[in-house]
C-alpha cells in the first residue's frame, strides 16, 4: 500500500497569519504533478502543534480533496503520548483518509512492552490502517526491530515511517525480515537511498517539496535495480536535502518555496524563526543543480 514518495506539507500562511488554504491546495497539486505517490497532512514539517483544531481540520479538508480528485492517498499524522486520546482522534478523522501516521509516545517513555500495548489497542479501535512513526531523537523512545516486525504482524498496522537518525542495525534487521504487507518508508531524509537500496518501499519526505520528480525516479530506480542510476541520484539529492535541512525543517523549505513563488509568505509559528537568506539560497542552488 505504502510505496513512492508522499509529501509531508508544510502549512503555508498568509500575510496576515492565516493559513493559505488556496496555496495548500495549489502546493498539493504541484507536488502530485511532479511524481509524488501521495501526501501527508499534518506532520512536523506541517507544523501540527502550532495549528488550532479548527486549523487542522482545514488542512485535512483541503489535502483529502486535492487527494480524492487525483485518486492518490492521503495519510494524516497524529501525535499524543496517550493511548486514549489518541484512539478518539483516530476515530474522529474524516472520509477520505486513507491511513493515519501516528507517533511513537513521545516524552513519556514507556518502554517497548508500552508501546507495543499502545499501538495494539490503537490497531484495535482504527478505522484506518496505522503508519508507526519512529523517530527516536525526537520521542525519546527507543523501538526495536524485533517490536516493529511484531506489531507489523497486525492487520491494521501498515507500515512504519523510519526515522532513527542514521542506517542502524534495527534498520537492517528489519528490512532483511519484513512481515507480510508491512512497509517501510524512510523519514530522514539524508539517508533515504541506502534505506532504498535495504528494501524500503519509498520515503516520507520533507526534501521533496522540491525535486519531487528526483525524488521520485530514485525510489524507481533502485526498485528496478539500476544502482548506478540510483547511487547518483541519491548523492545529489542527499546534499540538497542537507541544505534544506541546516536549520530547523520546515523553515528553509518554506524560504525556497516562497522565493519560487509557490506559498505567499515563508512565515513559520512560534518557537520556529524564519530560516536566514544564506541557507534559503543555498537550499535553491542545490535544488536547481543538474542531476
Ligand atoms: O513531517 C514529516 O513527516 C517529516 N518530518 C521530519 C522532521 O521534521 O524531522 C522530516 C521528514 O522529512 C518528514
Amino acid at each position: 500500500m505504502l510505496t513512492g514518495i508522499h509529501v509531508p506539507l508544510i502549512t503555508p500562511f498568509t500575510a496576515t497569519g492565516e493559513v493559505a488554504a488556496d496555496a495548500v491546495e495549489k502546493l498539493a497539486d504541484h507536488v502530485l504533478d511532479q511524481g509524488a505517490s501521495g501526501l501527508v497532512a499534518l506532520g512536523t514539517t506541517g507544523e501540527v502543534a502550532a495549528l488550532s483544531p479548527a486549523e487542522r481540520a482545514q488542512v485535512i479538508d483541503v489535502c483529502a480533496r486535492v487527494c480524492r480528485t487525483r485518486g492518490v492517498p492521503l495519510t494524516v499524522g497524529l501525535t499524543g503520548n496517550d493511548t486514549r486520546s489518541t484512539a478518539e482522534a483516530l476515530k474522529a478523522l474524516p472520509e477520505g483518509v486513507a491511513a493515519a501516521l501516528v507517533t511513537v509516545p513521545y516524552f513519556l517513555r514507556p518502554g517497548e512492552r508500552g508501546v507495543v500495548a499502545h499501538f495494539e489497542a490503537l490497531a484495535e479501535e482504527t478505522p484506518v490502517p496505522l503508519v508507526i512513526y519512529h523517530i527516536p531523537y525526537r520521542t525519546g523512545q527507543a523501538v526495536s526491530a524485533a517490536t516493529l516486525r511484531h506489531l507489523g504482524g497486525h492487520p491494521m498496522i501498515a507500515g512504519v515511517k523510519y526515522a532513527a537518525g542514521g542506517i542502524d542495525q534495527d534498520a537492517i534487521d528489519l528490512l532483511g525480515d519484513l512481515p507480510d504487507d508491512f512497509d517501510v518508508l524512510g523519514g530522514d531524509d539524508a539517508v533515504i537511498s541506502p534505506l532504498l537500496a535495504l528494501g524500503a518501499s519509498g520515503g516520507i519526505l520533507a526534501s521533496a517539496h522540491l525535486a519531487t520528480d528526483r525524488f521520485a525516479e530514485l525510489v524507481d530506480a533502485w526498485r528496478a535495480g539500476d544502482a548506478a542510476r540510483a547511487r547518483a541520484l541519491g548523492h545529489r539529492l542527499a546534499r540538497l536535502s542537507a541544505t534544506l535541512f541546516a536549520e530547523p525543517n520546515p523553515t528553509v523549505i518554506k524560504g525556497v518555496l516562497h522565493a519560487r513563488g509557490l506559498i505567499p509568505t515563508a512565515d513559520v509559528r512560534l518557537p520556529l524563526v524564519p530560516a536566514s537568506e544564506r541557507a534559503i539560497s543555498q537550499a535553491d542552488s542545490a535544488g536547481t543543480a543538474p542531476a
